[in-house]
């Protein structure tokens, strides 16, 4: 059953930075730096994605969505986890949501494998999202004073990078027998209480950090996404007709010996409306090692997070819940010397 969430909620989201990716370079990566630590999460406007392959893919997924169920599972191309269709139940331990979801592997070989109506669409955008993701982190590198540009975005470049594009669904709760005791419908309008945006107080993902280093998140017009700002408050983020979310993943934290922050964030389900999220996790290969950039750690910001291979931490991710704090996992403990000369 998916409860209510009667948390702190802040209306005025003009707190989360809007960046204008054509601004001046400088500039650019200092705004950008300044929002991953204080946020771990802007908006990015100007980014170069052109509107039509976005729409293109949007097009194709409510075209997947649309399909019957039968149709859906079968399209699932594969059962190896978490690649596939998938509703409501999210991961394998017990998390669910009010969505639907369709995760590819970003891999150009494993693109060319998808059905014909989803394999033009995809491979454009992940190819246009790649280079993004890597202008961004470029920004990041030159921003945080890293001896070498490329020093994230080669992890993204490489052919066997483990980055997953994840198209989720969340079907207006309005038409749903969503009423988990009768089943009525005037019930569950009184329990999925809406704001005057139709946004409901009903988790279609509930809360979580990204696992991987960057996530690129393009939704519709409908409202959803909230993000947290300190424990328990959430702060809505307002759709965006061509702003890309961007938001720091757990890897980038830890490579940043916890300058950025791997923000929490959830998605809620809309009264009225579909809505529409497509999510690129760029993320290294497997066998990848994470360690954090040598010139953030000083004696004033000792090492936080022990080095580990990005397989280590997927095993990890998987094996646990949506809404566990993974990185502790790795977290060095005082007095740890070995730990923190790894
Ligand atoms: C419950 C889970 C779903 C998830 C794997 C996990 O065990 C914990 C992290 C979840 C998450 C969140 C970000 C992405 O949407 C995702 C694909 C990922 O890499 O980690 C999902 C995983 C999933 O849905 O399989
Ligand atoms: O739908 C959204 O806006 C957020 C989805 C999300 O957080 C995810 O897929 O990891
Ligand atoms: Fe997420």
């Amino acid at each position: 059953m998916v409860e209510n969430t009667p948390t702190p909620l802040i209306p005025n989201n003009e707190i989360l930075p809007l960046i204008d990716l054509k601004g001046q370079r400088d500039e650019v990566s200092k705004l950008i730096v300044k929002a991953c630590e204080d946020f771990g999460f802007f908006k990015l406007i100007n980014h170069g994605v052109p509107m039509d392959v976005i729409s293109s893919l949007e097009e194709a997924s409510f075209d997947f969505f649309a399909k019957p169920s039968s149709e859906k599972e079968r399209a699932s191309l594969c059962s190896n986890p978490p690649y596939g269709y998938g509703c409501k139940n999210i991961g394998l331990n017990g998390d669910v949501g009010e969505v639907e979801y369709l995760i590819l592997d970003a891999k150009p070989a494993a693109i060319t494998t998808y059905p014909i109506n989803l394999r033009d669409a995809v491979s454009s955008y992940v190819e246009a999202v790649r280079e993004l993701a890597c202008e961004i982190l470029d920004l990041m590198a030159e921003g945080l004073g890293a001896q070498q540009t490329s020093v994230f975005s080669s992890f993204i470049r490489a052919v066997n990078s483990d980055s997953l594009l994840r198209l989720n669904h969340y079907p207006p709760l309005r038409d749903r027998d969503t009423s988990p005791s009768t089943g009525n419908a005037a019930a569950a309008t009184a329990s999925a209480t809406s704001g005057a945006d139709g946004v409901c107080n009903r988790i279609g993902f509930g809360e979580h950090t990204d696992p991987q280093i960057l996530t690129i998140l393009k939704s519709n017009g409908v409202g959803g996404l909230q993000i947290s700002v300190q424990d328990g408050v959430w702060v809505p983020v307002s759709p965006h007709p061509t702003a890309f979310f961007v938001n720091v993943g757990d890897v980038l934290q830890a490579m940043t010996n916890g300058k950025f922050l791997s923000v929490r964030h959830r998605a809620m389900v809309n009264w009225q409306e579909s809505r529409m999220s497509m999510a690129y996790f760029a993320s290294p290969s497997l066998d990848s090692r994470i360690s954090p950039l040598a010139h953030l750690v000083t004696p004033n910001s000792p090492r936080l997070y022990r080095s580990f291979t990005w397989a280590e931490y997927k095993k990890a991710t998987y094996s646990g819940r949506l809404g566990d704090s993974r990185l502790n996992l790795f977290r060095i403990q005082p007095g740890d010397e070995t730990a923190a000369k790894q």
